[in-house]
C-alpha cells in the first residue's frame, strides 16, 4: 500500500513512513493511493466480532507489510485494553431511529483515544525496530493534546510537545495535559486560538531545517494513521444496526474534519452509509461552505464546545482532493488561495461533496437546550460537542434510515457547561478523581514560530 499527498508533489511513502512523517513535504496530507474495498460478504462477516477483531480486518489492508498479522493484532489488543467499556464503542438508543455512538470510554474520555492509543503502540513498535527517535509536536483545542500525552508519556524514543490555546480549553482538558509528570511531556499554553496553534505546527513541518534537525513527527489528524483508526467504529456501529443489508447515516460533531473524513473512507470502502452530516457549532465555516461554496475563515468565536472552535479545518483538504477528482494541482491552488484569505469551491466539486455530506449548525442556546432536553427525555447526559451533533442530527434524519450521532467526549470533561444546561454535575471517573489536586506543569509561549522552535530545540538538546 502506497500513500500520496493531496498536493501531488511529495514523495510516495509506505504506511510506516507516512505515519512517522505526518505532514507531506509539499504541505499536503497523505492518502492511500487506492482505497481497499470490503464486499457485502466481508462486512456481514464482521457481525458478532469483538471491536479488536473488526479493527484488524478493517485496517489490515491499509498497513501493507509494516507489521505482521500477529504484531498488528497484539498492537490492537494493547491499544484498547485500557478502555472502560467492554464494547469499546457502545451504541445506545436515544429514540426510535436515533442512536448515540459513545466514543468516550478511553483513558482521556474523548474519541481521540481510539486513534491515539493505537498510534502510540504503532510508533513505539516502529521506532524500536528502526532505532529511531522522534519529536512529536501537536496542536490541540483540548482533546487531541490530552490523548497524545496519555499515549506517549514515558516513551523513551519520543518527546511530545503540545500547543494549546491559553484560556480556551476546559479545566479538565488543561489539567489532563499539565499534570503528567513524565519528563518527555511538554504542555505549551500559547496566546491565540486553535487555528494559530495548528498553523504554527504546520509552519514547523514546512521549516525543513528544523523538521529534520529534531526529527519532527505529528499526531494531529494530518497523520493518516489517526484517520484510519477512526474508520473502525463506523463499521462496528453500522453492522450492529444491520449493515450491509441496511443503510445508516451518521452525524459527526466536526471541527478539523478528521472524524467525519474517517466516515467518508468507510463509505468508500463499501460500508453502506447514506448521509454523513457535518455538525458545527457557531464556528460554522464548513456548514457555510457546504451551503454556499465559499470557504473563508473569519475568526474563531469561543464557545461551550471549545474542541470544535476551529475555522481552518485541516482535513477538509482531503475531502476536496476527492471532490476535485484527485487533482493535486487544483488542491494546491485552493490552499494557496486559503493563505490569501479563502476560496470558492467549484460547482462540480460542491456537487461531489453534497453527494455524501449534509451539514447543520447549532448555536450556544441550542446546545444547552439539547443537553437539557436529551437528559430529560432519555437520561443520556451529553457533552456540548455531542449535543451539537444530536441537534443537527434531529434536523437531518429521515424516516427509515437509522441515524447514528457520534458522542465525541464525556460530559465530565466540560462540567460547567453541562451543569449549567442540565443542573446535573457529571463526575469524573474514579481513576481521575484526584485530577484537581495534582500539580500542574506548563510553559506559556507567544505565538512566535522562532521562539517555539528554540524552546523545542533546547528541551530536546538539538
Ligand atoms: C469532543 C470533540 N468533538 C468533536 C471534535 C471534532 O472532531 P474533528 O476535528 O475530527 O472534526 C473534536 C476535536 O477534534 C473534539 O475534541
Ligand atoms: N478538536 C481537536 C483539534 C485537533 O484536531 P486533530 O483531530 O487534527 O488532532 C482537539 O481536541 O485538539
Amino acid at each position: 500500500m502506497k500513500y500520496i499527498s493531496t498536493r501531488g508533489q511529495a514523495p510516495v511513502l509506505s504506511f510506516e513512513e507516512t505515519m512517522l512523517t505526518g505532514l507531506a513535504r509539499d504541505g499536503g496530507l497523505y492518502l492511500p493511493e487506492s482505497i481497499p474495498q470490503m464486499s457485502a460478504g466481508d462486512i456481514a462477516a464482521l457481525e458478532g466480532l469483538s471491536y479488536e477483531e473488526v479493527a484488524f480486518r478493517v485496517m489490515r489492508p491499509f498497513i501493507g507489510d509494516a507489521f505482521t498479522d500477529e504484531e498488528f493484532q497484539d498492537i490492537i489488543a494493547r491499544a484498547y485494553a485500557g478502555f472502560g467499556h467492554a464494547a469499546r464503542a457502545p451504541l445506545v438508543q436515544l429514540d426510535s431511529g436515533h442512536f448515540l455512538l459513545e466514543l468516550f470510554h478511553g483513558p482521556t474520555l474523548a474519541f481521540k483515544d481510539f486513534a491515539m492509543q493505537l498510534i502510540g503502540q504503532l510508533f513505539e513498535a516502529a521506532l524500536k525496530r528502526n532505532g529511531q527517535r522522534v519529536c512529536i509536536v501537536g496542536a490541540t483545542s483540548g482533546d487531541t493534546g490530552s490523548a497524545a500525552i496519555e499515549a506517549f508519556r514515558g516513551l523513551d524514543a519520543v518527546d511530545v510537545f503540545i500547543l494549546f490555546p491559553h484560556g480556551r480549553v476546559s479545566e479538565v482538558q488543561r489539567r489532563q495535559m499539565t499534570t503528567p509528570t513524565e519528563d518527555n511531556v511538554h504542555a505549551l499554553a500559547m496566546d491565540g486560538h486553535f487555528d494559530d496553534c495548528q498553523a504554527r505546527v504546520k509552519d514547523m513541518f514546512n521549516d525543513f531545517a528544523f523538521r529534520d534537525a529534531v526529527g519532527l513527527a505529528g499526531v494531529n489528524s494530518i497523520n493518516w494513521a489517526r484517520v484510519l483508526a477512526q474508520v473502525v467504529y463506523y463499521f462496528t456501529s453500522a453492522v450492529s444496526l444491520g449493515a450491509p443489508q441496511r443503510k445508516v447515516s451518521f452525524t459527526v460533531p466536526t471541527g478539523n474534519f478528521g472524524d467525519i473524513f474517517a466516515g467518508y473512507i468507510a463509505k468508500r470502502m463499501g460500508l453502506p452509509i447514506d448521509r454523513l452530516v457535518v455538525a458545527t457549532n457557531q464556528n460554522d465555516i464548513l456548514h457555510r461552505c457546504l451551503t454556499s461554496s465559499e470557504y473563508k475563515p473569519d475568526g474563531v468565536i469561543p464557545s461551550i464546545s471549545p474542541s470544535m472552535d476551529i475555522q481552518v479545518s485541516s482535513n477538509f483538504e482531503r475531502a476536496l482532493y476527492y471532490a476535485y477528482g484527485q487533482d493535486g494541482n487544483a488542491v494546491a491552488q485552493l490552499m494557496d488561495e486559503l493563505k490569501a484569505g479563502g476560496f470558492s469551491v467549484s460547482q462540480g466539486a460542491l456537487q461531489a461533496l453534497r453527494e455524501t455530506f449534509d451539514s447543520g449548525r447549532c448555536d450556544e442556546d441550542e446546545t444547552r437546550a439539547t443537553i437539557r432536553d436529551t437528559w430529560a427525555a432519555s437520561g443520556e447526559l451529553l457533552c456540548p460537542h455531542s449535543a451539537v451533533g444530536v441537534k443537527v442530527a434531529n434536523e437531518a434524519r429521515v424516516p427509515g434510515t437509522p441515524m447514528i450521532t457520534l458522542a465525541t467526549a464525556h460530559p465530565a470533561k466540560f462540567p460547567a457547561a453541562v451543569e449549567e444546561a442540565s443542573n446535573v454535575h457529571p463526575p469524573l471517573p474514579e481513576r481521575m478523581s484526584d485530577l484537581y489536586e495534582r500539580s500542574e506543569r506548563v510553559s506559556r509561549v507567544d505565538n512566535d514560530l522562532g521562539a517555539i522552535e528554540a524552546l523545542i530545540k533546547e528541551r530536546t538538546g538539538h
